[in-house]
C-alpha cells in the first residue's frame, strides 16, 4: 500500500533521515519504534506529505505521492501527536466541520458512523473542552477516520492517557486494524507487543530493524531458561557442571526448592547438560522452561549497540 524508497531528509544543514526504505502491507498494523529524536515524527511528515524529503520517493497505491498529493490525502487519517482539535465546537460540530473540509460526501451519515465507531455517542453534543483526556484522543481518531480512509497514521496515540483510557484506545485500534492499515508510531513498547505483528525500528534517522515482532524479539534475545531444582540440589556442584554452557543470571529461595535463571554462553541446544548437572548435584529438576525474551529487551539491544559504533 504504501512504499519508502531511499528518504533523506534534512532540516537546514543537519541531517536527520538517511536512507530510509520501507513497505507498508494492506490490512497490517506496523509499529513504528524509536527512541527521542530518532526520526518518528519526520518521517510521519514526510508519509502524510507535510514534509517534502530531501531525496527519495514515497509512493501510495503505487502512485508518487510527490506527484498526486491529493490522491494520498484523500485516501490517509491522520492522528498528529497533538490533534488539531477545537474545545470552543461541540463534538458533532467539529467533526461535520472536518467532514465538510475533506469533501466527505454525505456528512451527516459518515459522521454518525465515525460517533459510533469511536464511541462518542453520549459526548456528542458535549462542548470539546468538557471532555476527558480520552474522550478528546477519541474525537482525534474519529476525525482522521472521517472519509473512510485506507491508511490511518497516528503518532503516539495513548501518550497521557490514564490506563482505563489507554486500555479503550487501543481496543479502538484493534478493531480498525481488522479493516484498515494502520502505522502506529509509539514509544510504548507493550503497545506494540499487543497491537502490531510487524515492527520498524528507528535510531538517529536509520532504520535498525523491520521485520516481524517474533523474529526480531527471536534474534536480538539471547537463549536464557527458567529451572526450578529441588531443595537437595547441591548448588556448587550444579553451578560447576553446567558453567562452561550456562552463566547463571539470577537464583531465588522459593518454598519448593531454587529457581534459577540461566543464561547459554554459546550456540546449540545444551538442556540435557542441565539435566545431568541435577543428577549428578544429588537434585531433581522440577521444571525447566525457555525465557521469551521481550520486545523491550530487542529494543534495547539494537538501540544500544547502536550508539556504540
Ligand atoms: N522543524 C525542525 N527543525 C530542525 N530540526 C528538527 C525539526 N523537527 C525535528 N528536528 C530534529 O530532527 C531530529 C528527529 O526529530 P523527530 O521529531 O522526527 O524525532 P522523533 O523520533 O519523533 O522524536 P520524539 O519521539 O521525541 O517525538 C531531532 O534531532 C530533532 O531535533
Amino acid at each position: 500500500m504504501l512504499r519508502v524508497q531511499g528518504i533523506d531528509l534534512s532540516y537546514g544543514t543537519q541531517q536527520v533521515l538517511f536512507n530510509l526504505n520501507f513497505n507498508l502491507h494492506q490490512g497490517e498494523i506496523l509499529g513504528f519504534l524509536g527512541p527521542n529524536g530518532a526520526g518518528k515524527s519526520s518521517t510521519m511528515r514526510i508519509l502524510t506529505g507535510y514534509l517534502r524529503p530531501s531525496k527519495g520517493e514515497v509512493f501510495f497505491l503505487d502512485k508518487d505521492v510527490s506527484k498526486n498529493p491529493l490522491f494520498l490525502r484523500e485516501h490517509l487519517g491522520y492522528l498528529p501527536e497533538t490533534a488539531p482539535i477545537y474545545p470552543e465546537l461541540k463534538v458533532e460540530e467539529y467533526l461535520k466541520w472536518v467532514a465538510e473540509v475533506k469533501s466527505v460526501e454525505n456528512i451527516n451519515k459518515e459522521v454518525d458512523k465515525v460517533i459510533r465507531e469511536c464511541g462518542l455517542k453520549t459526548v456528542q453534543k458535549k462542548l470539546i473542552r468538557y471532555l476527558s483526556k480520552g474522550y478528546r484522543q477519541r474525537v482525534g481518531l474519529a476525525q482522521a477516520l472521517l472519509g473512510d480512509p485506507k491508511l490511518i497514521i497516528l503518532d503516539e496515540p495513548t501518550v497521557g492517557l490514564d490506563p482505563t483510557q489507554v486500555r479503550e484506545i487501543r481496543n479502538l485500534i484493534k478493531e480498525l486494524g481488522k479493516e484498515k492499515t494502520i502505522l502506529l508510531s509509539t514509544h510504548i513498547l507493550s503497545e506494540v507487543e499487543l497491537l502490531c505483528k510487524r515492527v520498524i525500528i528507528i535510531n538517529r534517522g536509520r532504520i535498525l530493524a523491520d521485520e516481524s515482532l517474533e523474529e526480531l524479539v527471536k534474534k536480538a534475545g539471547e537463549k536464557r531458561f527458567i529451572l526450578l531444582l529441588s531443595r537437595k540440589t547441591d548448588l556448587n556442584i550444579f553451578k560447576e557442571e553446567i558453567g562452561d554452557c550456562f552463566s547463571l543470571i539470577e537464583l531465588k529461595e522459593v518454598t519448593d526448592g531454587y529457581k534459577l535463571e540461566l543464561s547459554q554462553k554459546r550456540e546449540g541446544d545444551f538442556r540435557e547438560k542441565i539435566f545431568a548437572a541435577a543428577i549428578k548435584s544429588n537434585g531433581v529438576l522440577l521444571e525447566l522452561f525457555p525465557k521469551r525474551s521481550s520486545l523491550e529487551e530487542a529494543f534495547v539491544k539494537l538501540v544500544y549497540s547502536g550508539e556504540e559504533q
